[in-house]
């Protein structure tokens, strides 16, 4: 579904990605980790789009994406749940879902304006996918409180809730385990063990070894920008080089 090629990445001279490969098959849940600065976040934002490559080519769905745009690579299928992301204050659970899908109806804009029927209707299957997906993430009993009197898991699980609206072939996580602890981490784990048992691909890259070597079919590890290891997480665990790079930061 997704293959990374020979990717690289530099600043100021110095390679934060370095000739990166690395591929994603259809209905896998692929974990990436790496001690801090090894490169992760630089590497999901090449795939997102939101960095450009120097080297190397990415493919979505047979596609060469590496110079398309984010939201064009959205379009084709991929969606993101940020580390950073906040909730929209000021409005309920279901409308901050809601939010990500208008601009994707058929109306569009002229018609919203004018509030013409054709407007109403698309509110309503709007409406009707925010609920379907926030049934999926558990969220169905918190719709019409404010959003941002959930709790920090909630809130994730609320950004999960969005990405899935977009119906996306693959799921981009940056860091969802960030900042929960836990239960809240604890039932993050299990909804996407969920959507991974419904057939989703998903790409986690992640700080936390645990929570990755607990979902993840297979796990790739970076460290100062290079891959180091590939494979299912009881072979990396066990990798002498991943242990070296995770030991060397202790150190
Ligand atoms: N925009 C940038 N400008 C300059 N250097 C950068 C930039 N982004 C990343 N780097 C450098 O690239 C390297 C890799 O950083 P990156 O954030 O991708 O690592 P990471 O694995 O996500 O780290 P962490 O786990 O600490 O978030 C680091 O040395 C970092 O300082």
């Amino acid at each position: 579904m997704l293959a990374v090629q020979g990717v690289s990445r530099s600043f100021g001279g110095v390679y934060a990605v370095r000739d990166v490969t690395l591929d994603v098959a259809d209905g896998e849940v692929c974990g990436v980790i790496g001690p801090n600065g090894a490169g992760k976040s630089t590497l999901f934002n090449l795939i997102t789009g939101h960095l450009a490559a120097e080297r190397g080519e990415i493919s979505f769905l047979g596609r060469r994406v590496d110079r398309l745009a984010p939201h064009r690579r959205a379009r084709l299928g991929m969606s993101i749940v940020f580390q950073a992301a906040r909730v929209f204050r000021g409005m309920t659970v279901r409308e901050n879902v809601m939010v990500g899908l208008h601009g994707r109806t058929s109306a569009g804009f002229v018609a919203a304006a004018l509030r013409l029927p054709r407007h109403r209707r698309d509110e309503r299957e709007i409406a009707a996918r925010a609920d379907a997906a926030l049934d999926r993430v558990g969220l169905s009993e918190w719709a019409d409180r404010p959003a941002d009197q959930l709790p920090i898991g909630q809130q994730r699980a609320l950004q999960l809730a969005r990405a899935l609206c977009a119906r996306p072939r693959l799921l981009l996580l940056d860091e969802p385990a960030s900042g929960l602890r836990g239960q809240e981490r604890e039932r993050l784990a299990e909804l996407v063990e969920e959507l991974r048992a419904g057939g989703l691909t998903i790409l986690l890259v992640e700080h936390d070894v645990a929570f990755v070597t607990r979902l993840a079919d297979r796990i790739v590890v970076l460290d100062l920008g290079r891959v180091i290891a590939d494979g299912p997480p009881a072979e990396v665990r066990n990798d002498p080089l991943v242990l070296a790079a995770y030991l060397g930061q202790s150190a």
